[in-house]
């Protein structure tokens, strides 16, 4: 798969006011994007590569991480796959210290979604998702850090994004570590100033929002989400995060 996209000035695409959100548009050009699609949709359904979730069902590459904190075959990437995660780290989304080699692959059926979630421990405090085939509203919220927060600090969605088809979104550190990330169960959500049950999002002009009201019809979606598993969580070091439904 020939791959390349030039390099990312990710400070350029900051959005919203929580540290380290970046929101980049047009990440992947269309035939990239089908490309990718169609080596998603190579894996045949059935097949053990793909988990069955209740929710969506995913794929796994990496390695499967151990509720011990390993992951068992850490090398498990398909060529395809490490060739993205190479450029990640060229065109300066990851550092070369930490590079990603570890992938979920999401599917979506529309009105399925993911439960608020923070992606735990296990990884360097980084997540790329590039998004494909349809557009979602993602929604960060401040992560309770003990039970007593929860009922004393709002924990609704502080910020949201709109996850355009072949956008990439990158959170990293206070942004990974103290807030969560969501995607809700609907056929349609309505995008606008966040007035009359419309849903305010901090990308509006970079995802193509004008001022009038948007609505975001969800399509069948997947989304690649890449991160780094360090050396330590694959010799048991670290615990597993809870797992996310
Ligand atoms: O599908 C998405 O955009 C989010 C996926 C996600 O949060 C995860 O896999 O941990
Ligand atoms: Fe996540």
């Amino acid at each position: 798969m020939p791959v390349s996209v030039p390099t990312v000035d990710l400070q350029s695409h900051r959005t919203g006011t929580i540290p380290s959100v970046y929101y980049n548009p047009d990440f992947v050009t269309a035939s990239l994007a089908d490309e990718i699609i169609k080596q998603v949709y190579a894996v045949p359904e059935g097949h053990a590569r793909w988990t069955v979730l209740r929710t969506r069902r995913l794929q796994c590459w990496g390695g499967q991480l151990q509720a011990d904190g390993r992951a068992h075959d850490p090398s498990d990437l398909c060529p395809w796959l490490q060739q993205l995660c190479t450029l990640l780290v060229t065109c300066g989304i990851f550092p070369a210290h930490a590079p990603p080699n570890h992938v979920l692959i999401n599917e979506y059926q529309p009105g399925q979604g993911i439960m608020p979630h923070t992606d735990g421990p296990m990884y360097y405090p980084r997540t790329a998702t590039l998004s494909l085939m349809s557009d979602a509203v993602f929604k960060l919220a401040q992560r309770p850090r003990s039970p007593g927060d929860i009922g004393s600090v709002d924990l609704s969605p502080t910020e949201a994004l709109l996850l355009r088809n072949r956008s990439l979104v990158v959170f990293a550190d206070a942004a990974y570590t103290d807030f969560t990330h969501g995607i809700d169960f609907v056929h349609e959500e309505a995008v606008g100033d966040g007035s009359g049950g419309t849903c305010s999002v901090v990308n509006g002009p970079e995802a193509g929002v004008a001022e009038e009201e948007v609505v975001v019809e969800r399509a069948l979606r997947i989304s690649l989400t890449f991160r780094h598993v360090p050396d330590a969580a694959r010799t048991g070091q670290q615990q597993m995060p809870a797992p996310h439904t």
